[in-house]
């Protein structure tokens, strides 16, 4: 049994974008030391969800606790990596420059800062490219490069917005064997985004998003066996239709 308190807890979380309601009373935990999924289709409210986790979104209101303190605190900044959809790494720079650079910008001290460097080179699996151009990687890379940087001063959350966008199945399956051998090594957290239904079977649990609204937070196996579906994308749209008949009967 897991008695550790969860690393996310969200009660009632409303997000107003533009005048906008995008995120409509969602409340949900998500536990420590998992890879847990945030599934959704394209505008669905993913990565307004993972800003607010990480403080950078306004207008929030609810509960949104993120690892026992108010999400955005400034004591969380060094203990959540966050990695967008577009990712920062400078292109004229080498990966290990890159590192040593966002190293510094966190300010781990200069003692300790090659040793985490290469830890995080070695944590994605990168040493042999270290010293090469940013500009030179692969997308697969370069994604590699900016989990290394969201990776330095050991995280105890990993926010992850859609990091396997693009790639192809093998770098794809590489990456989610990471994201749970860096659960599994570091003990940290991953929650990651992403709008394709067949990535849920690589996550420990998930969070299932649909226009602003939480469908569902379960195990993958738990969710088709309440849905009575062979697959996750079957569950979503048992659920999305479940809504619907919802709303239409209280119409
Ligand atoms: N500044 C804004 N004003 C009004 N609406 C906005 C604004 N920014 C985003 N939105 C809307 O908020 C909703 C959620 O956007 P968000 O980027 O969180 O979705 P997402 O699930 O991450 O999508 P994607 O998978 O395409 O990245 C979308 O419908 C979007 O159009």
């Amino acid at each position: 049994m897991n008695i550790s308190p969860p690393a996310i807890r969200a009660a009632g979380l409303r997000v107003v974008r533009g005048g906008r309601t995008v995120l409509d009373g969602l409340t949900f935990q998500v536990p420590a030391g998992t890879v847990t999924g945030l599934l959704g289709p394209s505008g669905c409210g993913k990565s307004t969800l993972m800003r607010a986790l990480v403080g950078t979104q306004s207008h929030v209101t609810g509960t949104l606790d993120v690892l026992g303190a108010p999400a955005g605190s400034p004591e969380l900044r060094a203990r959540v990596g966050y990695v967008t959809q577009s990712p920062s790494v400078y292109l004229d720079l080498t990966a290990r420059q890159n590192l040593d650079y966002y190293a510094a910008v966190l300010g781990i001290n200069r003692r300790d800062r090659a040793g985490q460097v290469e830890r995080a080179l070695t944590d994605v699996d990168l040493t042999s490219h270290a010293d090469a151009l940013a500009g030179n990687l692969s997308g697969g890379q370069l994604n590699r490069v900016s989990l290394a940087v969201a990776l330095l001063g050991s995280p105890d959350l990993l926010v992850l917005d859609e990091p396997t966008v693009g790639l192809d199945p093998v770098l794809r399956r590489d990456l989610w064997d990471l994201f749970h051998r860096i659960a599994a090594d570091r003990g940290a957290t991953l929650l990651v985004s992403s709008h394709v239904m067949d990535e849920a079977d690589r996550c420990q649990r998930l969070l299932l998003l649909r226009a602003g609204l939480l469908l569902a937070d379960d195990t993958p196996d738990n969710l088709r066996a309440h849905t009575r579906t062979a697959t996750i994308e079957d569950a979503f749209l048992h659920l999305v239709d479940a809504a619907r008949e919802e709303e239409e009967s209280r119409a």
